[in-house]
């Protein structure tokens, strides 16, 4: 069931129509509509195995579009692969950072990559690591930093080409509160000063609830709700209250949304927010 699949104005930052994509006889991706509006921080949702990363790959470009649409502020992600990847900074799951050079080589790396002019490189890297607050570390070896600095890190990486979608995969997961809030002040001190539009794939509840304008609750290779958190959560308190629960009842909360709307769907076989927490794909980060 997809209750809010929005229509789809030719100038949101992201638009993928009926995206589908499988690996073999998995279908990670199966049938994804979503608009992503320019200047908001748009969450995709979901437990293990919804198909995230593989959307996320899809919107990045290094994934093909073998059916459906993707566009990226209307370049079509299959047509005109480079015009999006000029547009946008990734934050993947994996390891981007090198653990052998100073965080100031780093970003410096990326500047070269993502073709920052010579003459420019200097100051930018200089503001992409003051933004997430690393100047002081700057010259230290990335091996030293914390799980939370070495996220932040990457996040300079991502910015020091002046995107205008950021995509992050996953970029608190493994990090204590403090350092998740910490990235998180980091992405909407930028976001306010640049206008930019954040993609953030999440598994936590509370940042989406927190942190997102609105959120996509992905299941099963689809996104299965959609809205404001508040919305999501009001329209499960009326959905329960239409059903005769009593009006006393505590207020639902995202994560009782997102059950609601996976029903018995979420179950151990496509995971469960318990096993996602358990279970840190990039747990073996910089040693
Ligand atoms: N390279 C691959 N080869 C085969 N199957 C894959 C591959 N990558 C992902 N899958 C499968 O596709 C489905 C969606 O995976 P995907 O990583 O996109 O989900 P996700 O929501 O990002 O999950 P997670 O939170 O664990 O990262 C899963 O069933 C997964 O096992």
């Amino acid at each position: 069931m997809t209750r809010h699949a929005g229509a789809a104005p030719a100038d949101d930052a992201v638009v993928c129509t009926r995206l589908a994509y499988a690996f073999g006889g998995t279908k990670a991706v199966d049938g994804l509509d979503l608009s992503v509006r320019r200047g908001e921080v748009f969450g995709l949702l979901g437990p293990n195995g919804a198909g995230k990363t593989t959307a996320i790959r899809c919107i990045t470009t290094l994934l093909p579009v073998p059916s459906g649409m993707v566009r990226v502020f209307g370049h079509d992600a299959a047509r005109d692969r480079m015009a999006v990847r000029r547009l946008l900074g990734y934050v993947p799951q994996q390891l981007s950072a090198d653990a052998a050079l100073t965080g100031r080589e780093n970003v410096t790396l990326f500047a070269r990559v993502f073709d920052v002019p010579r003459r420019e490189r200097a100051a930018r890297v200089a503001q992409a690591l003051a933004a997430v607050g690393l100047s002081d570390a700057a010259d230290r070896l990335a091996n030293t930093y914390s799980g939370g600095m070495v996220r932040r890190l990457e996040l300079a990486q991502a910015l020091v080409s002046a995107p205008r979608l950021l995509i992050l995969d996953e970029p608190t997961i493994g990090l204590d509160p403090i350092a998740r809030s910490g990235v998180w002040e980091h992405i909407d001190t930028v976001r306010a000063a640049t206008g930019m539009t954040v993609l953030v794939t999440t598994h936590y509840m509370d940042e989406a609830d927190q942190y997102c304008d609105r959120v996509g609750l992905m299941h099963r290779g689809r996104i299965r709700d959609l809205g404001t958190p508040a919305e999501l959560c009001q329209g499960l308190g009326e959905r329960r209250r239409a059903q005769g629960a009593p009006a006393t009842d505590p207020p639902p909360t995202l994560e009782d949304v997102f059950r609601d709307v996976a029903g018995s769907g979420l179950d151990d076989s496509s995971g469960d927010f318990r096993d996602v927490r358990s279970t840190r794909r990039t747990a073996h980060r910089l040693g």
